[in-house]
Parts: C-alpha cells; sequence; structure tokens
C-alpha cells in the first residue's frame, strides 16, 4: 500500500479488565475514505482512541499490536505528536471550546507551524465553511448543533493533517444538516486529506466511503468495498435497516457482486 495510508495492525485495547477491541487490523490508503460500522459499543471510539493516542484520558490502553502512518509508528508517541505527524481526530460528541470565540477555537487547533502557514490553514477552513469567518467572533457554545460540528472539523483541519479522524459526525443532526457534513467530508478527502469516518448512521457512512469495516464487539466481523457492504443482505438487514432509501436504492444499483467480501476469520490479516 501507498506510502503514507494509515495502518493498524492487530490492534488489541483493553479499559481494565474490559476487553475493548480485539486484534483489530485495517488499513486508510492514502487518499482514501474508510469507514467503520457497528452498534453502540462495538469498539468504534476506541478505535480512533488508540490511533490518536488519547486512550490513557479514557482509562484504556494498547495491549498487543499498533499503528503506522507509513513507515511510521505513532503507537509510541504522545497524541501532540501524533496531530504533528499528520493524524487529527474530530472527537465524538462536537466538543469545541464553548465559552471561546469560532476564531480561538480555530486557533487552538492550529498547533504551531509557520504564520503562513496557519493563514492558509485558516482560509481553506473559512471556504470550507463560511459561517465560520461570519462568526468569528462569536463564542462557539452559541453556535447551533451543525455549526458547532462545523467548528469541530475545521478545528481539526487546522493542523493541516494527512488523515482525519471522525468519530460520527452526524450524531445528533438533522438529515439536511448530516448531508450538509457530509459533502463536506467528501471536499475535504478532494482535497487530498484521507479519512477514517466511525458512523452509525451506515447508509450516509457506506456513500461516502470506498472501503468499509464492520466492528462487532470489539472484532472486525467483515470488511470489503462500501458499494459490495451496501449491497450485502446482512449488512442491509442489521446496518441499514429501512431508515434510508436512498442507499436502499444506491446498494439495488451497485448490484449483487459481494464476491470480495472478506468475512472476519483471520484471512483479512
Ligand atoms: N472509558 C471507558 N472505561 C471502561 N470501558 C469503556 C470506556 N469506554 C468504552 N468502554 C467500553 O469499551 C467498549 C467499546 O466502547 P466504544 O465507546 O469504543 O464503542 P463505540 O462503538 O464507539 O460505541 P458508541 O457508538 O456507543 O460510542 C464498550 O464495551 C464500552 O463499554
Amino acid at each position: 500500500m501507498g506510502g503514507s495510508g494509515l495502518v493498524v495492525h492487530d490492534l488489541s485495547v483493553g479499559y481494565g479488565p474490559v476487553r475493548a477491541l480485539r486484534r483489530v487490523s485495517l488499513e486508510v490508503p492514502e487518499g482514501a475514505v474508510v469507514t467503520v460500522l457497528g452498534g453502540n459499543g462495538a469498539g468504534k471510539s476506541t478505535l480512533l482512541r488508540a490511533i490518536s493516542r488519547t486512550l490513557s484520558f479514557h482509562g484504556g490502553a494498547v495491549t498487543e499490536g499498533g499503528v503506522r502512518l507509513g513507515d511510521r509508528r505513532l503507537d509510541a508517541l504522545p497524541p501532540d505528536r501524533v496531530v504533528a505527524a499528520g493524524v487529527s481526530q474530530v472527537p465524538e460528541g462536537r466538543r469545541v471550546f464553548a465559552r471561546m470565540t469560532v476564531a480561538d477555537n480555530l486557533r487552538a487547533g492550529a498547533l504551531g507551524g509557520t504564520r503562513s502557514g496557519r493563514a492558509a490553514a485558516l482560509e481553506r477552513v473559512h471556504e470550507l465553511f463560511p459561517v465560520l469567518a461570519e462568526r468569528a467572533g462569536q463564542r462557539a457554545g452559541l453556535l447551533s448543533g451543525g455549526e458547532q460540528q462545523m467548528l469541530a472539523v475545521a478545528r481539526a483541519l487546522m493542523a493541516g493533517p494527512k488523515v482525519l479522524l471522525l468519530d460520527e459526525p452526524s450524531l445528533g443532526l438533522a438529515p439536511l444538516m448530516a448531508r450538509r457534513i457530509a459533502d463536506t467530508v467528501r471536499e475535504i478527502n478532494a482535497q487530498g486529506t484521507s479519512v477514517l469516518l466511525v458512523e452509525q448512521n451506515a447508509a450516509l457512512a457506506l456513500r461516502l466511503a470506498t472501503r468499509a469495516y464492520v466492528l462487532e464487539v470489539g472484532e472486525v466481523a467483515l470488511s470489503g468495498p462500501a458499494d459490495e457492504l451496501a449491497a450485502s443482505d446482512e449488512v442491509r438487514r442489521r446496518y441499514l435497516g429501512v431508515v434510508d432509501e436512498g442507499a436502499v436504492a444506491d446498494a439495488e444499483q451497485a448490484g449483487g457482486a459481494r464476491r470480495t467480501l472478506t468475512r472476519w476469520q483471520g484471512e483479512d490479516a
């Protein structure tokens, strides 16, 4: 795989005695959008925390395996060095600094770099999210939920990541706003940033991603091209339900080709 792809190999994570991930392996090739699906407690947030090295803040630890960005091991670095290495996370629940202005929130995401680099990053996020330029002087806590999510994504982009980790960006948003966030993810990716997207909204995620992994109780249960997962009966039944007619239509169009789906039994390693 390509030079600066993100590789998770045989990753196991525990919170004390609770085993949250078991030998999870996945790849986010350079330039790709990859999604991780799964129900509540499947381990999706844990996976992102392990990559961003923020597990210890939650009382968790990697017990096995590791994470690489290209040739560089991330699993020995502190969280700020992971960001500096090119991997930024947008945590679940759009945690912005509510009492700080929008502009200061963005500044907090910039993490060093040169002045001109920061200015270019700010210009980029303002182009992506014009509302954040309009509201620059406003307290972040006064933004709508959707706008706060935009700010959380924009803050992560201020560090100029090669890989963006997104934890349930559509959670709690109205469908129209969720779609706008999805369009932005597409745009961010088109500008050259790889994306690892964790979602419970499988329909939305499978439309954005080229490859998908399904986590069940901490293990990769299924993986393959996103359109083939969207067409698989199991995924449709368990994760798509009848909530999204558009995705069902997309899945039907994608046809029944399921040959390359990988059921986890070690053959995916
Ligand atoms: N801080 C923690 N301490 C102890 N156990 C935890 C902690 N965080 C998560 N877990 C456990 O680890 C497992 C995976 O949780 P995780 O939050 O990663 O799942 P998830 O797929 O992101 O679910 P959700 O969509 O509900 O956030 C669950 O069994 C959960 O109870």
